[in-house]
């Protein structure tokens, strides 16, 4: 792997521009907001459907809980690795602190091929790795979440495991993003792809981009077309935007003639196929073609790293919203930049799937559900704040500031701000002793 792409690098990066603009902290204290509290290796033996044994690697980092128990998600991805991992737990800690959800940050995942283990080996792999996380998960000390290729039934194989290990307790709030049968939250599912469109929808009506003052009529292609990149079509959709491509792990469609696709049937064709490519109307694009059309919003929805110093110059979109984590390198960010386009930070842009899983968690712990309209209005009030103060920060970044060469776009102005918070709160509190 390329230096570029390495989640270390990218994580040190952008943690190096925040801290550009911050006078504050000391810097001991500045390092203890990058580093990793815990990291946790576990080795996982499985027995397949054949009978066989395979052992699996599995990860969950807790990178820091100055603000409350660690949250995020866990992923199963062949490329899943520790410092991968690691790199994603403090994205978290910063998406949390940003959004003021009281949250530190985790992640975890597992080094596998979801697509190549049936069902029931996805669930023995899921007990076995809660089983092997013991206490080191728990309602108030590390809450786990669904993320990529993990969904609410990996997430009741959690909760149930859990609760096998602690019976007697209520231990609803230890997992979120689960079924609504079992305590899940309304909207949960949705909330990520959900997020990313009324961040993007704020972000236009405060005239950032004078000629695309909103979504309506706005050309949008998507990169990944599931929890994320599904939902957020749709409501573009319904937002009056054109979704004119979308991608998967097999390629993309882009709807003929430049005119929106029929999203009712992308979906029936994604689920009767296993892939959006060879939709009807359509013509078959790779998903380097779909990351350089013409178009106003770009939203990566799939893997980090997609967007870097090597196609980066080929981006024509006026925005890059990331449902993704990560998929946008700090090189790729400095080319972007450079050539007027925005990019809508995954710490703000992804976080309204954070944010429903803490009302998930709320509602586990008062024995209460809320109706879906209280979620959403939540939702949307959360966002559009943390994308005001954004906005607001960025817009207060000095030309003293950029001729001393200091990183002034979005991303930085949101990490500013989530870490002002972090270390805030940390010189309250003080260091132990
Ligand atoms: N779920 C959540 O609540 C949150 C998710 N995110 C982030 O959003 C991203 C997507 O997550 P989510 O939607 O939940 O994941 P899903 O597993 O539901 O969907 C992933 C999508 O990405 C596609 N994909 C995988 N590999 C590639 C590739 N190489 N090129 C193009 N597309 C690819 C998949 O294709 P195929 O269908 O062919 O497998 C699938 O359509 C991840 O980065 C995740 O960390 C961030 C915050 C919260
Ligand atoms: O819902 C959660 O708790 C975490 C979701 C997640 O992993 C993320 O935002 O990247």
């Amino acid at each position: 792997m390329s230096t570029e792409l390495a989640p270390e690098h990218m994580i040190d990066v952008q943690f190096g521009r925040a801290e550009q603009h911050m006078d504050r902290i000391a810097p001991g204290l500045l390092e203890l907001l990058l580093a990793p509290r815990r990291t946790i290796t576990v080795n996982l033996p499985v027995e397949l459907d054949d009978g066989t044994i395979e052992t699996f690697a599995g990860y969950r980092v807790l990178h820091n809980q100055l603000l409350g128990p660690g949250k995020g998600g866990i992923r199963f991805h062949p490329e899943v690795s520790l410092p991968e991992v690691s790199a994603l737990a403090a994205l978290m800690t910063w998406k949390c602190a940003l959004l003021r959800i009281p949250f530190g940050g985790a992640k975890g995942g597992i080094a596998c091929n979801p697509k190549q283990l049936s069902e029931r080996e996805r669930r023995r792999l899921t007990r076995r790795f809660v089983a092997e996380l013991g206490d080191n998960i728990g309602p108030y000390t590390d809450i786990p979440a669904p993320d990529l290729y993990t969904d609410s039934q990996t997430m009741a194989w959690v909760y149930d495991t859990y609760q096998a290990l602690h019976p007697g307790e209520n231990n609803l709030p230890v997992v979120t993003g689960k079924p609504l049968a079992i305590g899940g939250s309304e909207g949960r599912s949705e909330a990520t792809g959900r997020g990313c469109v009324y961040a993007a929808e704020r972000l236009l009506n405060l005239g950032v981009i004078p000629q695309l003052p909103s979504l309506q009529g706005a050309r949008v292609a998507i990169q990944g077309y599931g929890e994320v990149g599904r939902v957020a079509g749709r409501l573009l959709h319904e937002h009056g935007a054109k979704v004119v491509a979308v991608s998967d792990s097999r390629g993309g469609v882009l709807a003929i003639n430049g005119d929106r696709l029929d999203l009712d049937a992308l979906n029936h064709h994604k689920a009767d196929n296993g892939t959006v490519v060879g939709l009807a109307e359509t013509r078959t694009i790779t998903n380097a073609d779909l990351l350089a059309l013409d178009c106003d919003l770009l939203i990566p929805a799939a893997l980090g790293g997609q967007v870097h110093a090597g196609n980066a110059e080929a981006v024509k979109a006026k925005v890059l919203v990331e449902g993704a984590n990560r998929p946008v390198t700090p090189e790729a960010d400095d080319i972007l930049s450079a050539r007027g386009i925005l990019v809508l930070p995954d710490i703000l842009a992804n976080a309204g799937g954070v944010t429903v899983s803490y009302y998930e968690w709320v509602q586990n712990i008062e024995h209460h559900s809320w109706p879906l309209d209280e979620i959403n209005g939540r939702l949307r009030s959360r966002i559009n704040n943390a994308t005001d103060r954004v906005v607001a920060r960025w817009r207060a970044f000095t030309s003293s500031e950029k001729r001393n060469g200091a990183c002034t776009d979005l991303r930085t102005a949101a990490l500013v701000e989530a870490l002002e918070r972090l270390a805030a709160v940390l010189e309250q509190r003080g260091v132990w002793p």
